[in-house]
């Protein structure tokens, strides 16, 4: 694991789309399509917008993304909760990434249906034995949250299925998910953390004991993939190094 810590959000913003822009050119020197998952939350949208923009956007092969989301908010996708909305609104809907490549959680369904459907498209992707992601963008709440996978919720648990729905009482809400054996199979997973807020939880995340139903973001941990901590100096004010 990698802590890269940054001098503040705009700075965390421009290191995020350096790694990825050179991220995406190197795998693609071995492959032809270059899969990735991005998060919702407030820090990436200063990324996408860099990334939709000159020098970076004319350096990414836009025509070999193909477009996944870890969590997605049950709310149709042009309600400005939705993470998928944010991502066209940001950076999809100014690049030339196919509509068909773009994979959206197909919010109009009923939750557990959503969920069934992001698994069937996960499955008709990457086939039977389980999606491997070249990169994974994940935030982590201010309650140690990452993905929809928040502290106390069964979800943080789950080890067989891929995608979940469920009620998340706190928000009111449904909210859809990739499980942590999913994101855990990427060949790499990428956090971007900023202000304040994230100091005491990034300090238990990454410096604490395992304790997961506190500090789901506990649980992401590459079996074979790089794990990079990218965050704010105030986001790392709490660490000991
Ligand atoms: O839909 C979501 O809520 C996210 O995908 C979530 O996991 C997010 O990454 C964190 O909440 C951090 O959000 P901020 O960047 O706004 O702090």
């Amino acid at each position: 694991m990698q802590v890269l810590i940054k001098k503040n959000p705009d700075a965390l913003a421009k290191a995020a789309a350096e790694f990825i822009t050179k991220q995406i050119k190197e795998v693609l020197k071995k492959q032809d399509r270059f899969t990735i998952a991005l998060s919702g939350g407030s820090t990436p949208k200063a990324l996408h917008e860099l990334l939709a923009k000159s020098p970076f956007a004319e350096q990414i092969p836009w025509l070999q993304l193909h477009v996944f989301w870890g969590d997605e908010r049950y709310v149709p996708i042009d309600d400005e909760q939705s993470n998928a909305g944010m991502a066209y609104d940001t950076l999809l809907g100014h690049v030339f990434t196919p509509e068909e490549q773009i994979h959206v959680w197909r919010t109009e369904l009923e939750p557990e249906a959503a969920a069934a459907d992001y698994d069937r498209i996960l499955h008709d992707y990457f086939g039977d034995t389980g999606p491997t992601f070249d990169l994974v963008l994940l935030g982590m709440g201010d309650d140690g949250h990452t993905l929809s996978l928040f502290p106390g919720t069964e979800v943080v648990h789950e080890q067989t299925s891929w995608t979940k729905a469920y009620y998340l009482k706190q928000q009111t809400m449904y909210r859809l998910t990739l499980t942590a054996p999913v994101v855990n199979r990427a060949s790499c997973v990428l956090f971007l953390v900023a202000g304040p807020k994230k100091a005491a939880p990034l300090k238990e995340v990454l410096e604490g004991e395992f304790r997961p139903d506190t500090y789901p973001s506990q649980v992401i941990k590459p079996a074979d993939g790089q794990l990079i901590w990218m965050v704010d100096e105030k986001a790392a004010a709490s660490l000991s190094q």
